[in-house]
């Protein structure tokens, strides 16, 4: 089997460029149930998601997963879809070109692209589309505040697959994390804090992060510091006292013991002991998608004032909101260093090689 992909070699010709890929988590392409299982089939057949043996887990998922969940998940996604498609697919691209744009208004000129790590626009394609823009340095940025081996790593895992079929790769940088960093801190204090100036303040506000097993914490996986991180810089910003802030995690999948306390029972507890309002916020999400819109916005909600609230606030994610746009891109830009956005051709030398290699006939 040939080791490199059959494309056409890079172009040596050609101005080489700069690109910043921006991946997030993936959606399905409809909220139909023939849309969500090859989504969930892909997601869930991660062995950096689901760390299971291999025919134990399949076995699991196509007997009892992929026949229920995504009749039931369909009707979630639908009650969140927007006009232009999936919210994390809408904000995803939103968040890029607003990023294209600021970088375009300061004379910059990087490629900005997206892509998903499961189901389309796959990291594979966005990769080969890039390379005939030119590629020659790439920042991979996986679109998670909080590093976590199921989202992080499996992002470079599927940059590196797709790299692996290169002759030619380029200059290569991952945006591990940014989740103590003082611009993403302060963006989070502004939208909390913009929340406040219109609705007043909460009685308790709560920082639910997407969970994840108990035991990658014990295996060292650093998100759960990580998220524990976020939400004390949060607070130590915003200076809330100790009792006026709670980190919950939400999203439990499987029957296994996941990071605690859990989202949507630590509402209802907090109802039940008489807490009128409460803010939620969820920092781990880059972009708003089902697990924020529907898990809290509406089934957290509902939970909550069952239970005895009065008024349950969700608070949406950074989005492709100004003031956070500004401070990601000056974020990336500590990353990109002294990268030039733009050289030109390969130099001479380097071309006239490639024209001798093309006049001896070698293949390429
Ligand atoms: C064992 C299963 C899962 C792990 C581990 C997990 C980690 C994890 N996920 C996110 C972010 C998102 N997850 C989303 C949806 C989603 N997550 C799981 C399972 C695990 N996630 C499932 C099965 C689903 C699909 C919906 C469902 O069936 O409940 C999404 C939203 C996607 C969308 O289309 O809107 C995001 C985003 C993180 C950050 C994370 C670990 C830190
Ligand atoms: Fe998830
Ligand atoms: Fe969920």
């Amino acid at each position: 089997m040939a080791r490199y992909a059959p494309e056409p070699p890079f172009r040596h010709d050609r101005p080489q460029r700069t690109g910043v890929l921006l991946v997030n988590l993936g959606t399905p392409a409809a909220p139909t149930p023939e849309a969500v299982r090859p989504f969930l089939r892909e997601f869930l057949s991660d062995p950096r998601v689901i760390e299971l043996p291999r025919w134990l887990w399949q076995t699991i998922l196509h007997l009892f997963i992929l026949p229920r969940r995504p009749k039931a998940n369909a009707q979630k996604y639908a009650s969140i879809w927007l006009d232009e498609g999936s919210p994390l697919e809408v904000y995803t691209e939103r968040l890029t070109h607003a990023l294209e744009s600021h970088w375009t208004e300061r004379g910059r000129e990087p490629l900005v692209r997206w892509a998903m790590r499961y189901g389309e626009p796959s990291v594979a394609k966005v990769l080969a589309r890039m390379k005939e823009e030119g590629l020659r340095r790439l920042l991979v940025v996986p679109l998670y505040p909080q590093y976590c081996a199921s989202t992080t790593a499996s992002v470079f895992d599927a940059v590196a697959a797709e790299l692996m079929r290169w002759r030619d790769v380029p200059e290569l940088r991952l945006v591990r994390h940014w989740h103590d960093d003082p611009r993403y801190i302060e963006a989070l204090a502004q939208t909390l804090e913009t929340h406040w100036a219109q609705h007043g303040r909460p009685d308790k506000l709560i920082l639910s992060f997407h969970g994840m097993p108990r035991r990658t914490l014990e295996l060292g996986d650093p998100y759960h510091c990580e998220c524990h991180k976020t939400a004390r810089l949060v607070a130590e910003r915003l200076r809330l006292a100790p009792d006026q802030w709670l980190v919950t995690f939400q999203s439990r999948f499987g029957r296994a013991r996941w990071l605690e306390p859990y989202t949507q029972p630590t509402l209802e507890r907090l109802a039940r002991e008489g807490v009128a309002r409460v803010d939620v916020l969820c920092p781990g999400f880059a972009t708003d998608c089902l697990e924020t819109l529907e898990e809290i916005g509406m089934e957290c909600r509902t939970a909550f004032l069952e239970a005895g609230g009065k008024q349950f606030h969700y608070v949406p994610c950074l989005n492709d909101s100004p003031f956070w746009v500004e401070r990601f891109a000056a974020l990336l830009e500590d990353h990109l260093g002294q990268w030039p956005d733009r050289t030109p051709a390969t130099d001479e030398e380097q071309q006239a090689r490639l024209a001798r290699a093309k006049a001896m006939g070698a293949k390429q």
